[in-house]
């Protein structure tokens, strides 16, 4: 989308997979440093020499995304782009926002390089952990739900067929594994908490909320509640057909955010899990392996993902 190479099959040195890689350890709870400077924010400048790797990493992965933006802008002034053609990057670059201006008056003015270079980080470092560590979980899950998994198979057959590609509406439509994908969610959510800073002092049921305060919402407590969900620790994935979820308020199930800072990569997150999940389940069952660990062991990097991977035994359907 932004025309940044980081296909790790290709290029396991690629700068972006190195990155992300010092990104997560250097924000995971199990890394001493990250976790000081959590507890004790104002040590931060103090402990940012202990963590070089990191700062170096974040040096080339900008400048990669600067190296795409300066090459794009030269494409787009020589031979210009056609609009349906257009990625992410070209529509940072070609499009405008409305700015409040100091003299209140409301303004549209592009972005400038640095802030489309912003744009791409949050979208990479939001989008990155997250995807990976949701594909890997609901992998897990149907390993050690083999029934649910045939389920899950059998919808697909019966929506996409021997397609190689699944069209955006056939994904839409493979329900067995929308619920599959929420179920694995909740109970293995890689978002397990949101924070919101109090812009106003305010009482909520007689909790007193004062303003600057960042008070952070952990959901995974609300996914673990009996009465929103009974038998909480039992994987069913038909807790999130129509019927169950219209029975639930809307707020006990938030695994991509609320408001207008809720998660702006949902749709596109949700279709390439979906399609990474259609290709592989359409090649192989999935099963428990003997190095499978379940409860799956994580870990808060930031994202909540799995401690030490995936083990699971592939087969290839015949
Ligand atoms: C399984 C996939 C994903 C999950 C579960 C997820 C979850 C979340 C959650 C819970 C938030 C916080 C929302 C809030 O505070 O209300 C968030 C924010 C965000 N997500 Fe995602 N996300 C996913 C995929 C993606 C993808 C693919 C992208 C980019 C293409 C992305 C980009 C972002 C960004 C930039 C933010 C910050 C938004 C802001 O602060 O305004 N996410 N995500």
């Amino acid at each position: 989308a932004f025309n940044y190479k980081g296909n790790i099959l290709d290029d396991p040195n690629a700068t972006l997979f190195r990155y992300m890689r010092a990104f997560n350890h250097s924000s995971s709870a199990d890394n001493p440093i990250a976790g000081l400077a959590r507890v004790f924010e104002s040590l931060t400048p103090l402990l940012k020499p202990f963590d070089k790797e990191h700062a170096m990493l974040h040096v080339q992965h900008v400048n990669e995304i600067r190296k795409c933006i300066k090459e794009e802008r030269e494409r787009l002034a020589n031979e210009g782009v056609d609009s349906a053609e257009r990625n992410l990057l070209h529509h940072l670059m070609l499009g405008t926002f409305l700015e409040k201006a100091e003299d209140g008056k409301w303004h549209r003015r592009g972005l400038s390089d640095e802030e489309i270079v912003a744009h791409i980080n949050s979208l990479i470092g939001g989008g990155l952990g997250t995807l990976n560590a949701s594909i890997e979980f609901v992998i897990h899950m149907l390993a050690v739900n083999p029934e649910a998994q045939q389920r899950v198979y059998q919808n697909i057959m019966d929506v996409c067929g021997n397609e190689e590609n699944p069209s955006d509406k056939q994904l839409k439509e493979l329900e067995e594994l929308d619920k599959f994908i929420l179920e694995t969610l909740r109970l293995l959510p890689c978002a397990p908490g949101l924070a919101r800073t109090c812009t106003e002092d305010c009482e909520i049921n007689g909790v007193p909320f004062r303003k600057g305060w960042v008070v952070r919402i952990m959901l995974c407590t609300v996914y673990n509640d009996e009465s929103f969900f009974p038998k909480p620790e039992v994987f069913d994935s038909d807790r999130f057909t129509t019927e169950e979820k219209e029975k639930r308020h809307p707020y006990t199930f938030l695994p991509y955010g609320q408001g207008p800072r809720m998660c702006p990569g949902y749709h596109i997150g949700v279709f390439q899990t979906k399609a990474a999940l259609v290709k592989i389940l359409r090649k192989y069952v999935i099963e428990s392996s003997p190095q499978t660990v379940d409860p799956l062991p994580v870990a808060l990097r930031p994202m909540l993902s799995p401690k030490d991977g995936v083990c699971v035994k592939l087969t290839k359907r015949t």
